[in-house]
């Protein structure tokens, strides 16, 4: 019997006893209380619980926009603890990619200059051929020089899902990417999201409220009260709804 040799190109992302705690004294709000996750490369995997379960505090100390209190948080082989603030932002930059709710996009950037924006904050060129493809699979050549004002909800997030794919990022991190568009455009996203996955091998991330956003994952995490509950592989709707009723208010 061969045993399947575990290294840490497997996994996109390692948290390690994860803590986080807001405040001090009597005002201090634990969120996190020793999360330790591993995530698969190459799947799309979201995350639910409760408000105030952690979710948010989780998403931030997994993509480095914030420090946990204690524990490790590993992007491939790199500890971002061990990171100096300059070379987190410049990681940040080149190896994850975010996505909003609410785009995020800068207003006065026509939709190329916003896709393009990670790059050239890096001095870089975009690779021509990348930039195509992304342009295409996100299907927004007709749109290009559009500012965000002069796109829909759905093409907007379009836009940010480009930006978030442009430095072919290790993992794509994404908050509540429908919350704000309807339920057909959230659903055309979604899918656009697992085609990333499924085509590129893309690594996303996704915190959601939403039952049926999460059952477009390959699987889902519960967070309650700062802990890992419970993960459900292949998930529908229904699962996901019934097994969040047993969590708690959401
Ligand atoms: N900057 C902060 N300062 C103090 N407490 C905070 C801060 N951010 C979050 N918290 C607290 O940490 C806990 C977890 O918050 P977090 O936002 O991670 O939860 P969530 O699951 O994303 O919630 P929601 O679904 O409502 O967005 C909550 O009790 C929250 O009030």
């Amino acid at each position: 019997m061969t045993t399947p040799v575990t290294t840490s190109q497997e996994y996109a992302v390692q948290l390690d006893s994860v803590a986080k705690t807001y405040g001090t004294g009597d005002g201090a709000v634990t969120a996190l209380r020793g999360v330790t996750l591993r995530l698969r490369r190459g799947r799309f995997t979201a995350v639910m619980g409760p408000s105030g379960s952690g979710k948010s505090t989780f998403l931030h100390c997994a993509a480095g926009l914030d420090r946990p209190t204690s524990g490790t948080v590993r992007l491939g082989d790199v500890d971002l603890g061990r990171l100096k603030e300059t070379a987190l932002t410049e990681l940040r930059r080149s190896r994850i990619g975010f996505i909003f709710q609410a785009y995020n996009l800068v207003p006065s950037l026509s939709a190329l200059d916003n896709i393009t924006l990670p790059l050239r904050f890096g001095g870089q060129q975009a690779d021509r051929a990348w930039l195509h493809e992304v342009i295409g699979r996100v299907g927004l050549a007709q749109h290009l020089d559009r500012k965000p004002s002069q796109l829909s909800g759905g093409q907007q997030q379009r836009v940010a899902i480009a930006r978030a794919l442009i430095t072919r990022p290790e993992v794509v991190f994404a908050d509540e990417p429908t919350g704000a568009l309807d339920t057909r455009t959230g659903a055309q996203v979604l899918t656009l999201l697992r085609d990333l996955v499924e085509s590129i091998g893309q690594t996303v991330v996704m915190v959601t409220h939403d039952p049926v956003a999460a059952s477009h994952a390959h699987s889902v995490i519960f967070l309650a009260d700062g802990r890992v509950v419970d993960e459900v592989a292949r998930p529908t709707p229904d699962l996901v709804a019934t097994r969040m009723t047993t969590l708690g208010d959401w």
